[in-house]
């Protein structure tokens, strides 16, 4: 059972109004569990509005959304999986640990397991002085990392990002990427995560999924083999191959030549 499945989606926001947009066409997608796939594309190609679909934040136009075996609105409401959004979309009048706690608290966790595993979260996003500050009191990229902390803080089976560590300096980003992976991997928690950063999709990924500009279809798939995913990584000739594929393959899609030139991927 894949952990999700888009099928022949198709998203028009305002339709048969003067704005009406078309922002994905088509899009088939398939996640298989513990996967880590990421979605690229020029900015306004829909990468959101598909992630979006997947968490049932808002429906598709035509096609179907099912996330681990069920609807999308089922998993939404067994809270089946974790977010972390550009916008932090933290509580300001809850502390950040309190803001950690929420999906503990929706899951009926009790208090003391509440509490130690938030302070166990918070820790590893580097935040653990700041438990009883507010959000008004940290940085934006602080905000985001209380974010990441929250929506891993259940374990779900799926994460979905969309660009969360967008506001990070890039030494924090990079040890995120590491913690995130060797969260994702020891869970063997499937993802699906949004990035303008070639280097940063092709480092998690295991494919890196390439959307044309809207309205946003499926380009083409990169399979990443990297033997690990550590410093040495970052240096090998394999990542640099995968990142050489996925700029061709961006390029390509912007040029409106890549449909005929680069074969999508079966998955
Ligand atoms: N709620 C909405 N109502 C109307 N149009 C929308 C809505 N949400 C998104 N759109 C439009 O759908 C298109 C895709 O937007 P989306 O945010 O999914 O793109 P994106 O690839 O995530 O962009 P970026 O990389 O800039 O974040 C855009 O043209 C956007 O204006």
């Amino acid at each position: 059972m894949n952990a999700v499945s888009v099928e022949h989606v198709t998203k028009v926001f305002n339709t048969g109004r003067a704005d009406e947009v078309t922002a994905l066409s088509d899009v088939d997608l398939h996640v298989g569990q513990g996967e880590f796939v990421s979605l690229i594309g020029p900015s306004g190609c829909g990468k959101s509005t598909l992630l979006r679909l997947i968490a049932d934040l808002t429906p598709p136009t035509t096609g179907t959304v099912t996330v681990a075996g069920g609807s999308a609105g089922e998993a939404r409401r067994r809270q089946a999986y974790g977010i972390a959004f550009q916008q932090a979309g933290l509580f300001e009048w809850r502390t950040v640990a309190r803001n950690v706690e929420l999906p503990l608290e929706l899951h009926g966790a009790g208090r003391a397991q509440r509490r130690s595993r938030a302070r166990e979260m918070l820790d590893l996003v580097g935040l653990g002085d700041f438990a009883g500050h507010y959000p008004a009191q940290l940085s934006g990229g602080m905000q985001q990392r209380v974010a990441i902390a929250r929506a891993l803080a259940v374990s779900p089976p799926l994460l979905l990002m969309d660009e969360p560590f967008g506001a990070l300096d890039e030494m924090t980003r990079e040890r995120l990427q590491g913690e995130l992976l060797g969260i994702c991997a020891a869970t063997r928690t499937s993802t699906v995560f949004v990035t303008h950063s070639i280097s940063e999709a092709v480092f998690l990924s295991d494919r890196v999924v390439v959307m044309s500009p809207r309205p946003g279809r499926i380009v083409t798939a990169v399979d990443v083999a990297l033997p690990a995913r550590d410093e040495a990584a970052r240096q090998s000739p394999a990542f640099f191959a995968a990142i050489t594929a996925v700029r061709q393959a961006l390029r390509g899609a912007a040029d409106g030549a890549n449909a005929t030139t680069v074969p999508a991927a079966a998955s």
